[in-house]
Formats: structure tokens, sequence, C-alpha cells
């Protein structure tokens, strides 16, 4: 059975560079003292940041969620990229340092975003319905499953470091953790794949200074590139590979949602079957 498209793939090989990154990048989530999110249409994706400063930033849903909280029927994964912070849930307070992440189940009603002790920490937040409640969790660096993957000799040397997954974190559909190349490993996610059982968002970070990514998507064999800078988001459809090569290494944060949360059920492409 083949599958319906929302955003269809035929579209996108259409589009023109601005359509296409006005249709799969969201760029403009961080700002000083200001939490901002997007909601999306693809598996209700909502991405966005939380970058306190000497105020307290408070999670509250948009109007166009028609809820009265915003965890109200999603969970939320937060895995902070900046200094030390402190997410406090329903009056309870996580400190959460570089490369922590912290997972919000459904029913939570308040969250609140602090710096902690003058720093300055950069809360991404990635959120899903969800139908049931899950235990707000946190995990450190140390508690991620760690998975090594490719070689320098093919310059996708990297670590995928998992959070929120079927041996971690429990959630209803949230899967999230990032990805750090190596030095000198430039490709992320080559061979490529795709996994029509979920959508998937990237975002860049720790993108030396002056360096970029050339992410490819698209249909396997109708791939686009997006030249993106640290700290921006891809969307990436259940159609789409999901696959960057950069000037240098860097890091990104990958989330996932959808039917199944089977990290490795991915269909994978041969590299010379791409076009
Ligand atoms: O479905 C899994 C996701 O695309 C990423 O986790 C892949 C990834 O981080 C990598 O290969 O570097
Ligand atoms: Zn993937």
């Amino acid at each position: 059975m083949s599958v319906h498209r929302t955003t269809s793939p035929s579209e996108a090989s259409m589009m023109d560079t601005q359509q296409l990154r006005e249709t799969y990048m969201i760029t403009d989530l961080i700002a000083p003292a200001e939490l901002r999110y997007r909601v999306t249409d693809l598996d209700r994706a909502i991405v966005g940041f939380a970058c306190p400063d000497n105020n307290q930033l408070e999670l509250q849903a948009d109007a166009s969620m028609r809820a009265s909280y915003f965890c109200e029927r999603r969970e939320l994964g937060i895995l902070n990229i900046g200094e030390s912070g402190i997410v406090t849930v329903d009056g309870k307070e996580y400190q959460l340092s570089n490369r922590e992440c912290l997972y919000i189940g459904r029913g939570a009603e308040e969250v609140i975003f602090k710096e902690d002790q003058g720093q300055k920490p950069q809360f991404y937040l990635v959120s899903y319905p969800a139908h049931t409640s899950y235990p707000t969790t946190k995990a450190s660096h140390a508690d991620a499953n760690r998975v090594d993957l490719g070689s320098g000799k093919t310059a996708n040397e990297r670590t995928i470091f998992q959070y929120i997954h079927e041996g971690g974190i429990k959630s209803c559909q949230l899967v999230m953790g990032y990805t750090e190349l190596a030095e000198g490993s430039v490709w992320n996610t080559m061979p490529a794949h795709t996994h029509d059982r979920r959508s998937e968002v990237y975002l860049y970070f720790d993108v030396p200074e002056g360096n970029m990514i050339t992410h490819l998507m698209g249909e396997p064999e109708e791939t686009r590139h997006l030249l993106v800078h640290d700290r921006q988001a891809v969307l990436s459809p259940p159609w789409s590979i999901h696959s960057g090569c950069g000037t240098s290494n860097y890091c990104f944060v990958w989330a996932m949602g959808g039917e199944n949360q089977t990290f490795d059920d991915m269909d994978g492409i041969d590299v010379l079957d791409l076009m």
C-alpha cells in the first residue's frame, strides 16, 4: 500500500532555493531571553528554543494548539546545547548542564526555564502528541547510549548519543539524541536512509565559526540541498533522506516522531543509487 502524503515529494522537486528553505528550514528560534517555537504539520512536531537570561521563561500553549497548557496532550524533549540551566516542572527543579537531556511527560502543567548562576543555557525543544503519560526523566551525558559509526577513511566517523529511545528514557513517540562527528570527518548519515514510519528534525550545532553544512534532502532519486548554518533546524519528511556534509566536523540533534521507535528499521540507500 502506498503512503498518502501531506507534504508532497513532487512539490519539493519543483521548489526553488527560497521555497525549499522556507518549507524545510527553521532558522529564527534563538533569541536571548526568549522562548520561541514553531508548530509544524510534520507529525505535529513542535520545534523551539528557550534561552533564559536573567529572566524566567514559562512554556505556554500557542492559541493554535487549543490546549490549556503546552503538555496537556503532548510530550516534550529538551537538550541543553548551551551552558548550565534549570528547568522546573510542576515545582520540581532539574539542573541541566551542556548536553544533558530532560523528557517531560504528558500532563505536566507548569514548565519554567531559568539560567543557573549567571550561565547562559540554550534549551532546544522538540515535542510531539502523546497518548499517555510517561515519567519526567533526566538523562546525563553518561546515561546516553553510545553508538560509534563510520570511519575516518570515509570522512564519516561519528558517535550517536541516544537519550530518549527504546532502551533509555521512555516516551510515546519521541526519539531523541545527538550525533558528534570526529575531527576530520564531515559526512553525517551517509550512506543515507529514509524511514517511512517516522519524520525527523535535525538541528545542527557547534558548527565552528565560518563553517556550514550542505544538507541533502528529497527522495533518494530526486535530491535537493540546503545550506545550513550553526543552530538552524531542518525538517525531514518520511520520504526524504537527511544527510549532510560540512566544511568541518560539527554536531546535530536528531529527533523523530511517528508510528514506531525502532531506531534501526531505516531503509538504507546505496550511495550509488542517490541522484
Ligand atoms: O534515523 C536516525 C537518524 O537519521 C540519525 O540518528 C542518524 C545519525 O545521527 C547519523 O547517522 O549520524
Ligand atoms: Zn533518520
